[in-house]
């Protein structure tokens, strides 16, 4: 049997890091089954921007799918707005659902259907499939950075002062994945996605390291329990104009949005 597709107009809100090459990549046609209809972000973006620039409201009425890739404050303000609309989301802002309540409501919220993309771990599918054996015993989460990259304002001075004269390695958070990408929002929401994929944010021990030599963002996830145990490692360009971000999260976007296309045969 053949099926009929349409084709998904999509509207991507932040123009930055990921959303000008997700964006870019779907305006060159990159994903069959997927259009670039307008872009949402905060600053002017100019003439340059391959589709128009237009307000939230006006992309909930010319879009079926918004990608947000603008930070865990518009999955806050704007999620359930989103979904009632009729509008599907695919979240990158993963860190957004550490908060119980918004989580449960974005779940239930619809006819719109909420996506989040795998981002800059790997694994995650893995993780979700063991959950069918029963609950795992651990579940770690180490993330490297450059220490610039860490750096946030509730830190204190002695930190701060230790991340940046820092020769090597340091510490600068120990917790769960509830606390930790509350603290670091724009640098491990892959903490709240293991989560997201293992079913539990208190189960999952975060550890967040600043190391000047990490040139490559590391993320290991080491997960074990009575049916077998788990390593997946990472080690990522950083994005050249925002470190903070590494340079395959866009294509992380890309390939949840060929999945949502439904164009190409998919590994899910
Ligand atoms: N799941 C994952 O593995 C990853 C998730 N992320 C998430 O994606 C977000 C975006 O990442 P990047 O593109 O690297 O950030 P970026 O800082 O390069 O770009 C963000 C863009 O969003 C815009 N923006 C911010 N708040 C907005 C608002 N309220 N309304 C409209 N536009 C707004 C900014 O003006 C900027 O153009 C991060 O903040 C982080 O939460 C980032 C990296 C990995
Ligand atoms: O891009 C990365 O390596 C991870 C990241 O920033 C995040 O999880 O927020």
């Amino acid at each position: 049997m053949t099926t009929a597709h349409t084709v998904r107009k999509v509207g991507v809100v932040g123009w930055g890091a990921i959303g000008r090459v997700a964006g870019g990549a779907l305006a060159a046609g990159g994903i069959p089954g997927a259009e670039l209809v307008c872009i949402v972000d905060n600053r002017p973006l100019g003439e340059a921007a391959p589709a128009p620039q237009v307000s939230f409201e006006q992309a909930l009425d010319s879009c079926d799918l918004i990608v947000e890739a603008a930070g865990q404050g518009v999955v806050r303000e704007w999620g359930e707005r989103v979904l009632a609309s009729g509008t599907d989301l695919l979240v990158a802002s993963t860190g957004a659902l550490t908060d119980d309540e918004l989580a449960k409501r974005l779940l239930a919220a619809g006819p719109g259907r909420v996506y989040f993309t795998g981002g800059a771990v790997g694994g995650l599918d893995l993780l979700q499939s063991v959950r069918g054996l029963g609950p795992l015993d651990s579940v770690t989460l180490t993330t490297t950075k450059l220490p610039s990259t860490l750096e946030q304002p509730w830190m204190d001075e002695e930190l701060l002062d230790r991340m940046r004269s820092a020769t090597g390695p340091v510490v600068v958070m120990s917790g769960t994945a509830r606390d930790v990408p509350v603290k670091f929002p724009k640098s491990t929401n892959v903490a709240a996605s293991v989560a997201l994929a293992v079913g539990d944010l208190d189960a999952v021990r975060v550890q967040v390291v600043a190391d000047p030599g990490a040139l490559r963002t590391r993320h290991v996830i080491e997960a074990s329990g009575p049916h077998g145990a788990y390593r997946f490692e990472v080690a990522h360009v950083p994005d050249a104009a925002n470190p903070a971000t590494s340079k395959v999260v866009p294509h992380a976007v890309l390939r949840s949005l060929a999945a949502l296309a439904g164009r190409t045969g998919q590994i899910l």
